[in-house]
């Protein structure tokens, strides 16, 4: 049993959490006993968020005084703006900007020094990176397009804020709840690869930020939260062709792609999530142009019908932040302003009932060979 080889740990039990819970059969998805469809139709990020940290949803004084708390942390340091304005100069990629992001916020953070397991000073860590990540995005996103940051507004909620500063325009009750949902959709979901790199970091004892910096890059690649920008060039591809979206996802599996958005780990059926941002898609098309969604639906039915794939959440979040203007190359770096909650509920987890985490790898390479010196190799 200690050596039966789990190639991607699959099914690997390595930690007890209270956080969230995935039925990868039936489709379901909660955090801490909620339904997930519960929360996307009646909870704030916010919410959510409280919901995380502290193990029970808010009673009306606590989450004002949680949102006030979190809105006053939105601004950057002069520093921070200096970097972003070097980032967007330096034309980085936005997830290797937010993973730098991330990392230097720490030099501005006033718990810096704090014991790396306090929890108290981890939930003041956690609520800056928090209010401060989708600053410090916007203003990297606005600054390569040639435009100035927008300073961050107290009195909007956190969704409504970061499309403010995004846009330089408060969004409407529309577009302001519907990136509401989003993030509450994407805030946190088990030991997904990010998190677990998060714990991993954090089971060594380093800091929240450092573990929140090694989740930031883990969520950057393709396999993982990065397919929502693969979704959408691909969506722009089919639409680009000419051809119907099942003729050309079946062209694509010939040349041997994979299809971003769809498959998934844990989940063998449609992720409830894809279920909930597909509606929020179609709204945005009937008001505006259906081609988004119908390309997403007819890949859906064909992947569904021939390879029996269903979509994850990053399927449906392509269309539906593409139809609200957003630019495609920051749909990744919003899931990382949406799962930093998760991520840091995960760590304060971690560290209250720590254990190094270091599995171990069956050697397969050589053993006993001679050393010859490097002058007679
Ligand atoms: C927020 C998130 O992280 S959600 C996931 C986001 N990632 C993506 O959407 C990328 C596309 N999806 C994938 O690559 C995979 O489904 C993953 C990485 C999500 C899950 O990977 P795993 O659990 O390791 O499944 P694995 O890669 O072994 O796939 C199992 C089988 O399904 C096939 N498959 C899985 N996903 C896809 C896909 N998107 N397109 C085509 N075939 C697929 C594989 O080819 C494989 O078939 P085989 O056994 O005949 O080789
Ligand atoms: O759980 C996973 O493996 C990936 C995922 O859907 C997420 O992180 O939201």
């Amino acid at each position: 049993m200690a050596d039966e080889l789990k190639k991607g740990l699959e099914g690997v039990l390595v930690a007890e959490s209270e956080l969230s819970f995935i039925d990868g059969d039936a489709g379901q998805l909660i955090y801490r006993g909620y339904s997930i469809d519960d929360l996307a139709r009646q909870a704030s990020y916010e919410e959510v968020v409280y919901l995380l940290w502290h193990g029970e949803l808010p009673e009306e004084g606590d989450l004002a005084e949680f949102s006030d708390a979190m809105s006053t942390e939105r601004a950057l340091a002069d520093g921070m703006y200096d970097l972003v304005r070097e980032l967007a100069d330096a034309d980085e990629e936005p997830m290797a900007a937010m993973r730098t992001i991330a990392s230097n916020l720490s030099a501005y953070d006033p718990d810096r020094d704090a014991d790396p397991t306090d929890r108290e000073a981890n939930l003041r860590k956690g609520r800056r990176l928090t209010a401060k990540l989708p600053t410090a995005l916007a203003a990297f996103s606005r600054l390569r397009e040639g435009d100035e940051p927008v300073a961050p507004r107290e009195d909007l909620s956190h969704a409504a804020n970061f499309l403010y500063m995004l846009n330089d325009e408060e969004p409407d009750d529309v577009l302001a709840e519907t990136f509401d949902m989003a993030l509450v959709l994407h805030a946190d979901h088990g030991l997904n690869a990010s998190t677990f790199s998060a714990m991993v970091t954090a089971s060594t004892l380093a800091d929240l930020h450092s573990a929140i910096t090694s989740a930031v890059g883990t969520l950057s690649g393709s396999l993982h939260g990065g397919a929502n920008q693969d979704v959408m060039e691909m969506l722009k591809e089919v639409d680009e062709s000419g051809k119907e979206a099942r003729q050309w996802v079946d062209d694509a599996l010939d040349r041997g792609r994979r299809v971003p958005g769809f498959g998934h780990r844990v989940y063998n059926v449609k992720d409830p999530r894809a279920r909930i941002l597909s509606e929020k898609s179609k709204a945005l098309g009937e008001a505006g142009d259906m081609k988004w969604y119908d390309y997403s639906v007819g890949i859906e039915e064909y992947l569904g019908e021939e390879k029996g794939l269903a979509p994850n959440v990053d399927f449906y979040s392509a269309s539906t932040y593409y139809q609200m203007g957003i630019p495609v190359d920051i749909y990744t770096p919003i899931f990382a302003v949406s799962r930093v909650g998760g991520w840091v509920a995960h760590v304060l987890e971690q560290y209250e009932d720590n254990r190094l985490i270091r599995p171990r790898a069956r050697y397969v390479g050589d053993r006993d060979l001679d050393f010859t010196p490097v002058e007679e190799r």
